[in-house]
């Protein structure tokens, strides 16, 4: 932060506190206003809105449990979430910082303080309170935008024990992994479970491990300090802090160097970050989830991936399975896209044609949701009827040759493809004869030859 920003606002019961820091913080926040006394605390909150509350965590004389202090605490969180709340207090108290932090307060400043350290904490207060904001306000945008796009769980066996076992655990602060290939909806679960969680409220931060350089892991997670590098011209909260009392959403977690993933094991484990440039540890309230479409356990056998870390972030492991696995929800789910680009696009499009489902149905998916989101999308903008026909479909074609599942000779193709076929019909074999484009009597003679 540099020049003036912000407001704040100080309680605190000793008068000449109040005065020196309202001539100290006047350089440095927008606004500074002081209460002698939290009485009023509720009242001033209620009237006008704080980036950042100052609070004395010892008020009456002679109890100095800073019981008191954390009741105010909870009454600043209760009118005033967004505000950031350091406290005050004349003890170097540990398990009274912990239980503040717990309670939502970002940071403890001890008295007798030191002028360069409490400005410091309160302008990173600040900055994390407009980080904060800043999230928020994206999600407003984001949830706007995907007003429309739920999560569809749909009606195969697979998702259905996977949305009873998303439903016990989300409420809990359980570590999350969600395995899965790409575009099976690995970040829209993310989002589920965020806002089944008592934590729905605070902020869910998502993080591409795959895309943050090595340079930019640690200040990008952890935060830093001013002057902790050239760049670093103010003080920055890393997504750990930010995501303190919510959620936060490693994604591509496989794809983290395997030097840097010792790093994130220690964070995870103390549940404390350090900034780059300070020595001070900060206590972070998080749950986690993280995702990948790489198999870990291989990674782990093979060397490239830390087994202590894998078991960490372990602890609730959950997959989501292809499309080509629950072809029953491949129709269903191009209905949903339908009415969704219907609407964007402006166009009177109300179904789809029976060839065009069997199309999609017939279709391996490999980009899963994604994949068939976007086909729905080009559709509707090819359409010029009211019904999306097979030709409105322009989907990439395979090279059969490389299938999924170790399929190499010609006969294993056939015969796989013809039990994927009748998977997919549910054993009607007239309808796999027409998708498969060979006569009834040819299909009966080769469920015969391959045993199906
Ligand atoms: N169950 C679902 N219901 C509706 N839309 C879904 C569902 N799952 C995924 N989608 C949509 O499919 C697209 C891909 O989903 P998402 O980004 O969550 O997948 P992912 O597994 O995280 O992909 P990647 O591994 O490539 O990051 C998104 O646009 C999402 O809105």
């Amino acid at each position: 932060m540099t020049g003036k920003a912000g407001s704040i606002l100080i309680v605190d019961d000793n008068k000449s506190i109040l005065t020196a820091l309202k001539l100290l913080l006047g350089n440095y926040f927008n606004r500074v206003v002081t209460l002698p006394a939290p009485t009023a605390l509720v009242s001033t909150l209620r009237s006008e809105k704080f980036d950042v509350v100052l609070l004395d965590m010892n008020f009456s004389a002679g109890i100095n449990n800073g019981n008191e202090g954390l009741y105010w605490l909870s009454e600043v969180k209760k009118e005033s979430p967004a505000s950031q709340v350091v406290l005050f207090t004349a003890y170097a108290d540990i398990d009274l910082a912990v239980k503040a932090i717990k309670k939502g307060a970002v940071d403890f400043v001890v008295k007798p303080w030191d002028n360069s350290k409490l400005i410091a904490t309160l302008q990173a207060a600040y900055n994390l309170s407009i980080s904060k904001q800043e999230v928020k306000q994206l999600r407003e945008i984001k949830r706007e935008f995907r007003s429309e796009a739920s999560m569809f769980w749909g009606d195969s066996e697979a998702m259905r024990t996977l949305r009873q076992m998303i439903e016990k655990v989300a409420p809990t602060d359980a570590t999350i992994l969600i395995a899965g290939e790409n575009g099976t909806g690995k970040d829209m679960l993310a989002r589920e479970i965020h806002a089944l969680s008592a934590r729905r409220d605070e902020s869910l931060v998502s993080v591409d491990m795959g895309a943050l350089t090595e340079t930019l892991f640690e200040s990008e997670l952890f935060g830093h300090v001013k002057g902790a590098f050239t760049d670093a011209r103010s003080d920055r909260a890393g997504k750990f802090e930010v995501a303190s009392g919510g959620t936060l959403f490693l994604d591509e977690i496989g794809n983290l160097p395997y030097h840097l993933q010792s790093k994130l094991l220690s964070v995870i484990q103390s549940r404390t970050v350090t900034r780059v440039g300070s020595n001070t540890p900060v206590p972070v309230d998080i749950r986690l989830i993280c995702a990948t479409n790489r198999n870990l356990p291989e990674m782990v056998a093979s060397g490239s991936f830390r087994e202590d870390l894998f078991y960490r972030i372990n602890t609730i492991h959950v997959t989501l399975p292809p499309l080509r696995d629950r072809p029953e929800d491949i129709l269903p789910l191009a209905e949903r896209f339908l009415s969704q680009y219907a609407a964007r696009y402006g166009k009177n499009i109300t179904a789809i044609d029976r060839t065009a489902a069997e199309k999609l149905g017939a279709y391996p998916w490999y980009g899963n949701i994604r994949e068939l989101q976007h086909a729905v999308e080009k559709a509707v903008i090819l359409c010029e009827g009211e019904r999306l026909q097979a030709a409105d479909f322009v989907l990439a074609q395979r090279d059969e040759t490389v299938m999924p599942g170790g399929v190499t000779t010609l006969e294993e193709m056939e015969s796989s493809l013809i039990r994927r076929a009748m998977d997919q019909h549910k054993g009607n074999l007239s309808q796999v004869a027409v998708q498969l484009g060979i006569t009834r009597q040819t299909l009966y003679n080769k469920i015969k030859k391959y045993n199906l």
